[in-house]
């Protein structure tokens, strides 16, 4: 089987959205700073591009939650590869993730961090798939709602594969 990739969102339509996404959030969060937590590895593209168009002050730590293996289908379970650097503590935290799927990574990732006592604690989403929610999970902030196909690039793998295109795509299986 081979792999084939086709466009869904290109690198113009996904920076289009993240500056209206950073717009409407630093008006939110105006006269506050943020501090960004970004969900490993995934996020990380998303994350940059959206913390450079935040207008407010921006500190950011790096966590690594996952409820996937190598496979595309959730297992429901948390694993914490990499816990936050930084105590959270008083302050008002956006976490920041490339997608929700099941929601089970996000639920229980949002539940752990309300115990640390933020001032304040929000979910910024670049892709959510709701037609695979199976734990339910407020999200704050959503770039695109996308039907259940599997998504590649800016950040998303497939087997670590494809990380770095600069674009979202979906990946399907042919016959070679
Ligand atoms: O809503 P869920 O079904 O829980 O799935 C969403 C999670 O899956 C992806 O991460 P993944 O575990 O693939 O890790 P990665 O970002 O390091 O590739 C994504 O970044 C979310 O964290
Ligand atoms: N790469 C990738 N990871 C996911 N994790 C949950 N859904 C997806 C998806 O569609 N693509």
């Amino acid at each position: 089987m081979k792999e084939e990739i086709s466009v869904m969102y290109s690198e113009e339509v996904l920076n289009k959205k993240i500056g209206e996404m950073a717009e409407q959030i630093s008006k939110d969060y105006e006269g506050k700073s943020i501090h960004l937590i970004c969900i490993l590895k995934g996020s990380i593209f998303f994350c940059c591009e959206l913390a450079k168009r935040l207008t407010v002050p921006v500190t950011i730590d790096f966590m690594s939650a996952s409820s996937y293996g190598n496979e595309t289908k959730s297992t429901g379970k948390l694993k914490i590869n990499k816990d936050l650097d930084e105590e959270i503590d008083g302050l008002h935290c956006l976490i920041v993730e490339d997608i929700i799927d099941s929601g089970n990574t996000l639920s229980m990732t949002k539940k752990m961090l309300e115990g640390r006592n933020p001032a304040s604690l929000k979910l910024c989403t670049l892709l959510d798939k709701p037609d695979r929610r199976e734990t339910e999970v407020n999200v704050d902030y959503t770039g695109f709602t996308i039907p259940d196909a599997f998504v590649v690039g800016f950040g998303l793998d497939y087997a670590q594969k494809y990380r770095n295109l600069p674009y979202i795509g979906i990946l399907d299986f042919v016959e070679e």
